[in-house]
């Protein structure tokens, strides 16, 4: 990976050579010059794995980035031990701008939230088709989320081989997004990793979902055994299993085809943060019923023009029930 050979601080000595003209003065130093960049791919108890060229180091944030965390996904400068060896520790000094967050509160009523993840383009929202029973109600909150942070968002329906995706293809599949279902079967004979990457490709994939759902089981049938060391890495680096972390990983698709983030199952996606005027815009196929709504309509008071639209039959009435079920309740705890 470059090194911050280009950094603009180093530009400003060349327009402010120190009083001798030959060397800078040391107030005006550049930061961190020499620092190398990488990629946050895990993040445990402050300690932050981050990829480095090929390796894996383990980082902390240093103290002048003050209250700011990198998240993982993060783009980051690093400066100090760099070999990844055993007991070493790098120190992040710089988190770069990110392209995109996707943030999250527990509930919607908790004001704390999380930046789950940085630099996403990609939302896979994994859902079990049973065990656990698919919820519409979580689709939507992240479908929402998705459309709040600006990444597309992918469907996912795993263990198609325990009940048919009929149901939730009549409401979802007609939706402009597009959909993935898998099996138990088409996981061993690679054909779910197969039709699931079709949509990586280039892109940085956040996989969520509700416990269970399946999404480690695909995140692992998807990236490679050769990269899966780097799974292997983590674990030794922060020398915790997988399943004890509470953090998103993040892992290298073959021939730099994309990134996948696994990140921990949740059973609420609060949405605390996100604005309710902007809660439509992750129903399209509602959206242009609104176009007869009366000024800044909430769509969830007498006046919305979406009932008489719907009832025309321009969408399903299961649709708008959710729309105002989501709405009503973003102010509220809701454990869906
Ligand atoms: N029948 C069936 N089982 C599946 C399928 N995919 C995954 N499973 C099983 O579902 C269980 C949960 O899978 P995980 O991959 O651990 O689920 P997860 O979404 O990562 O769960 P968290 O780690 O809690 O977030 C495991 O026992 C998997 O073997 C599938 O397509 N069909
Ligand atoms: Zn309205």
């Amino acid at each position: 990976m470059r090194r911050y050979s280009k950094h603009t601080d180093e530009d400003d000595i060349r327009q402010r050579p120190g009083r001798k003209g030959t060397r800078p003065r040391t107030n005006i130093r550049p930061k961190h010059e020499d620092a190398a960049s990488g990629m946050v791919l895990t993040v445990d108890r402050g300690r932050l794995t981050c990829l480095v060229d090929d390796r894996v180091i383990l980082a902390m944030k240093a103290r002048e980035l003050g209250r700011k965390a990198a998240v993982v996904g993060d783009r980051v400068a690093l400066v100090g031990d760099m070999s990844g060896k055993k007991d070493t520790l790098a120190r992040i000094v710089r988190i770069e701008e990110r392209s995109s967050v996707l943030r999250r509160t527990a509930d919607d009523d908790d004001p704390y939230e999380r930046i789950v993840v940085a630099n996403a383009d990609q939302l896979a929202i994994v859902t079990a088709l049973a065990d656990p029973e698919p919820r519409p109600r979580l689709i939507d909150r992240c479908l929402v989320a998705a459309f709040d942070a600006g990444l597309k968002p992918l469907l996912v329906l795993t263990k198609s081989d325990l009940a048919s995706p009929d149901k939730l293809l009549e409401a979802y599949g007609a939706l402009d997004f597009p959909y993935v279902v898998t099996s138990r079967e088409e996981l061993e004979n690679g054909d779910a990793a197969d039709h699931v990457r079709e949509f990586l490709a280039g892109r940085t994939t956040a996989f969520v979902g509700h416990s269970g759902v399946g999404k480690t089981t695909l995140v692992n049938a998807l990236v490679p055994e050769d990269r899966k060391r780097v799974t292997g890495h983590v674990n030794a680096v922060t020398g915790r299993g997988r399943h004890t972390t509470t953090s998103a990983l993040a892992l290298p698709l073959a021939d730099a085809q994309g990134w996948v983030i696994d990140t921990p199952g949740v059973r609420s996606f609060g949405l605390h943060h996100v604005d309710p005027s902007r809660v439509i815009h992750a129903f399209p196929d509602l959206e242009p019923g609104t176009e007869g709504c009366p000024r800044a309509c909430s769509h969830d008071e007498p006046d919305c023009a979406l009932d008489a639209w719907v009832e025309e039959g321009h969408a399903d009435p299961a649709r708008l029930y959710s729309l105002r079920r989501l709405l009503s309740t973003r102010e509220r705890r809701e454990g869906d």
